[in-house]
């Protein structure tokens, strides 16, 4: 079962606790604790708010960014989901961004799902500049400020802040042969100045913008202020490298280093000691920095939040969020309450939208188990309707429809740990097997298993699961009544006698018990009696269950069982457990005189 952590987005406590429950309510306990951890962490008795929320967040302009999904489906509004965020960002070369995200960890963004460091589209240079750039520096910059000192005039003893943009495109224009400037297409702008086009620059980002946003599908970042420059020369300089140029940055491919959210719109001043070391240290060069600090705006979709954050958000103000589901295969069980049914098919949606691909189909239980089949009654609420699915358990491979036979993922660990018990040697009846999780696993391992159901379709789907892990050979399907089964498969001295009985219908199965009365009675030498260890389940709301169960056993077989093993399967429903008993069959139980059954 997946269980999500849930707490109110109005909580003023901004950590989550896993979820004991399928259902975590709002309840005053954890206001209480929140608000007095929050009065604990905050001097200033100020809310802290930590990370993102939907109801932190502003509501996107509906020109831009793009939104995601918008108008997806006919149920929710995906769009409505879009939340912007300011964000301060360092932009850093590319190159030295991995270090400088180790060196600043702690000043970070941090969120959840969101990188810490942002490409910046269209300023990756192709590796012909790059290595133009790389032997203009390599004598520590000297050859870049010559050239500069020609161009501008400056003589060699004068100091040069950073070379002009005219120097560049010369240097540019002198390196490349024909080849290279094919390869670098903007260097066709230094004959053709380019027309200042604002309005098509801006579609153009605009589907960049797009490009970039659906490569990760939940957040959009955009670069909302920067330090700018030059108008002129930065225009000048952009027909020449391109949109995201800027006068007086690092000239190569940089990224974006998110700082921690209280860094959103401050100035260098305010920032910590770690982070203006980075920025200030470089400016003692005679290059200008490399490092920037900007703006950004930060847009978190539908598709970034979890399910919890969306429910809380769609559902009333004082309903419960459901937290958790079960899965089978393809499929997600839910188990709503009343108060959801209104809102079932919005649930489902969610659940859906939040676990695709791995699920498909979002069901509900109608009404409790009632019948022989132990089957449920399910509605589909989302996605396909098809309840025919592939399990797999402990590695192995079934397939079930949930429509018309029983299955319980929830038992994989107590099916795992029953047939843990069963050795090379074992040979092992399954009186109520579904369709096989513990015959076939028990298969693989012992010698021989007799397996049975009363549901024509458990068995089909038993015998389907059967061939699906080659085990062919190893196991011998039945169709019967339980108690039947009981009777007959003891009835003759079997090729190999049975040593392990498995009964789980915990509901009955205890009252199946008598069925082993007088099992061996026919035979001649009680040496002949194999008396096999029976592992039965059964429920208890009792006050002592392991006691209760007892009880019921003693009576079932008209007998007192004195060396049993309790084992706690899981609680059912508050004060209703599931128990396995495991007994050896008692030799006058066998040997007594049947009851007529
Ligand atoms: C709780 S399920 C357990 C199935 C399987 N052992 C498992 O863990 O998935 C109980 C099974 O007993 C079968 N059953 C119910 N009444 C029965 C009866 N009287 N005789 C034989 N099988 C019965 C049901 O069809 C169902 O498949």
């Amino acid at each position: 079962m997946f269980s999500l952590p849930a707490l109110r987005p109005h909580s003023r406590f901004p950590l989550s606790f896993p979820s004991p429950h399928r259902f975590l309510p709002k309840p005053s306990l954890f206001s209480a604790l929140s608000a007095s951890l929050t009065l604990a962490l905050d001097p200033d008795h100020r809310p802290l708010h930590y990370g993102p929320s939907l109801r932190r967040g502003r509501r996107p302009s509906p020109a831009s960014p793009p939104s995601l999904g918008s108008g997806d489906g006919p149920l929710i509004d995906k769009a409505s989901f879009g939340r912007v965020f300011d964000v301060a960002a360092l932009r850093v070369p590319a190159e030295e961004c991995a270090a400088l995200e180790n060196r600043l960890r702690g000043h970070l963004l941090n969120w959840p799902r969101v990188r810490n460091v942002a490409r910046v589209s269209g300023d990756d240079v192709e590796p012909e500049f790059k290595r133009i750039m790389r032997d203009a520096e390599g004598d520590g910059g000297d050859r870049l400020r010559s050239l500069a000192r020609r161009v501008d005039g400056v003589s060699d003893g004068e100091e040069v802040v950073a070379p002009s943009p005219v120097m560049y495109r010369e240097k540019l224009a002198k390196d490349f042969n024909w080849r290279g400037f094919v390869r670098f297409r903007n260097l066709a702008k230094i004959s053709r100045p380019k027309k200042k086009k604002k309005k098509r620059d801006g579609e153009r980002e605009g589907i960049e913008a797009k490009e970039r946003m659906e490569k990760n599908g939940f957040s959009f970042l955009e670069v909302v202020e920067d330090g700018g420059g030059d108008g002129e020369e930065e225009d000048d300089m952009r027909g020449l490298l391109g949109a995201d140029f800027h006068v007086g940055r690092w000239r190569g491919p940089t990224r974006l280093l998110l700082l921690d959210e209280r860094y959103a719109n401050k100035g260098i001043d305010e920032l910590p000691e770690a982070v203006k070391v980075v920025l200030l240290g470089d400016s003692r060069k005679s290059m200008p920095s490399i490092y920037e600090l900007v703006q950004c705006h930060l847009t978190l979709f539908y598709n970034y939040w979890q399910m919890n954050e969306l429910l809380e958000d769609l559902l009333p103000e004082n309903m419960v969020v459901p937290t958790g589901f079960e899965t089978v295969g393809h499929i997600a069980h839910l188990n709503l309450r009343d108060e959801h049914l209104p809102y079932k098919k919005l649930i489902a949606q969610v659940v859906l939208d939040k676990n695709k691909p791995k699920i498909q189909t979002v069901v509900n239980k109608i009404d409790a188990i009632q019948n022989d089949y132990r089957t449920m009654q399910l509605e589909v609420l989302a996605g396909n309707h098809s309840l025919v699915t592939t399990v797999v358990e402990n590695g192995i491979r079934f397939q079930v429809d949930l429509a018309t036979v029983y299955w319980n993922s929830r038992l994989a660990t107590e099916r795992q740990r029953v047939v843990s018990g069963f050795t090379s040697s074992d040979v092992v009846c399954d009186v109520f097997s579904g369709v096989g999780p513990i015959a076939i696993s028990a298969a693989k391992k012992v010698k021989h298993v007799y397996a049975n159901d009363l549901n024509p379709i458990a068995v089909e789907y038993l015998e389907r699961n059967i061939v699906l892990n080659r085990l062919e050979r190893k196991i011998s399907v039945f169709n019967m009544e339980g108690r039947r089964f009981i009777c007959a498969i003891f009835a003759n001295q079997r090729p190999y006698p049975i040593t392990q009985v498995v009964m789980n219908l915990p509901n009955d199965a205890a009252e199946f018990l008598d069925a082993f009365r007088g099992i061996f009675r026919k035979r001649p030498r009680e040496n002949d009696c194999n008396l096999p260890k029976i592992h039965l389940y059964g429920f208890s709301k009792a006050q002592n269950p392991e006691y209760d169960f007892h009880q019921r056993i003693n009576m079932a077989l008209c007998e007192t069982v004195a060396d049993i093993e309790m084992h706690r399967v899981r609680l059912v429903a508050p004060g209703k457990w599931m128990l396995c008993a495991t007994f050896t069959l008692p030799l006058t139980v066998a040997l007594a005189k049947q009851t007529g059954h």
